[in-house]
């Protein structure tokens, strides 16, 4: 079979595989087709896109890989999973089983931690992530305020590895410590300018309806408790004990639980707790002042 056969057309393995991506209930039928070639070629989607275009073709051994990760992704296994990558701010950061997937919603997030970095006088401000994951927000505080000492805290024995591959690439700045958050960097208490965390939040009964949330995201990074506060009102005590005075804390959360986290944060003595909206307009983020 020659590569010219229309059956490794780029625009006919497309549509067979948006066909079978969409009626295997992934959202993004046709963009996850696109990044799921682009990936199995090396190439981008925007090539792929005009490949499609222009009536190419794809060589066997990539049809034959492209068409194993789209079986893949019909079982709902994440896109992220597949490649091995996820996007966050400008970085790619290395993600698979055990780890959390970084979320569009948390790039809007850690700008709340950037901008405060950016706004102390202090020369070298120390900056700590609690509950690293991936190394996401500690890695891009850590490119976008090059002056900023970063920290990177991480309890999962499962997603570490991942944290630390991902710091490693990106330079090794990034300080990765293994702990807990309720009682991390002791050492470091009343130095801190900016704690930001996107803790687990999910209440334990609201177990996700996305399979690819349920079935892949791991429990720790999910579960918060039973009002899913339980990391929050840890994080409160920790980033007390951290910040200096003046000190910001920026917190994710979901959407109904704006007035739960301020209040926990108001009852801990921090000035000026307030809620914000992330792109699609809901209540995504709490920052507070020590
Ligand atoms: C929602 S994920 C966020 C990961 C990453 N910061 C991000 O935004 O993509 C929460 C992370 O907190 C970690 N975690 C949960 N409980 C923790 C604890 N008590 N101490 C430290 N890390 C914890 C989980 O393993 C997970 O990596």
């Amino acid at each position: 079979m020659s590569v010219s056969d229309p059956t490794f057309g780029a625009d006919r393995l497309l549509r067979e595989a948006t066909a079978a991506l969409g009626a295997a209930g992934v959202p993004t039928p046709q963009v996850d087709a696109e990044l799921l070639l682009a990936w199995a070629t090396d190439t981008s989607r925007g090539a792929v896109q005009a490949r499609a275009l222009t009536g190419g073709a794809i060589e066997p051994s990539h049809v034959e890989r492209f068409r194993h990760a789209v079986a893949r992704r019909t079982t709902r296994e994440p896109l992220q999973h597949i490649t091995g990558e996820a996007y966050f701010r400008a970085l790619t950061l290395a993600v698979g089983p055990g780890v959390f997937v970084p979320r569009p919603e948390t790039e809007g997030v850690v700008q709340f931690g950037i901008d405060a970095l950016r706004a102390t006088a202090v020369p070298a401000p120390i900056a700590v992530d609690l509950g690293s994951g991936s190394g996401a927000i500690a890695i891009a505080m850590d490119t976008e305020v090059p002056n900023a000492v970063v920290y990177a805290v991480e309890r999962s024995p499962e997603a570490l590895p991942w944290t630390r591959r991902n710091v490693e690439a990106h330079g090794g700045t990034v300080r990765l410590v293994e702990g807990d958050l309720a009682n991390a960097l002791p050492e470091l208490d009343g130095t801190v300018s900016v704690v930001v965390s996107n803790p687990p939040y999910v209440p334990d009964d609201a177990v996700p309806i996305d399979p690819e949330v349920r079935d892949h995201d791991p429990a720790v990074a999910l579960y918060g408790g039973p009002d899913g506060l339980d990391a929050v009102r840890a994080l409160a005590e920790t980033a007390w004990r951290l910040l200096v005075p003046g000190g910001v804390l920026v917190i994710e959360h979901a959407e109904p639980q704006g007035a739960g986290v301020r209040e926990v944060l108001a009852r801990r003595g921090f000035r000026t707790p307030e809620t914000h909206v992330d792109l699609t307009g809901r209540d995504r983020t709490t920052t507070a002042t020590r």
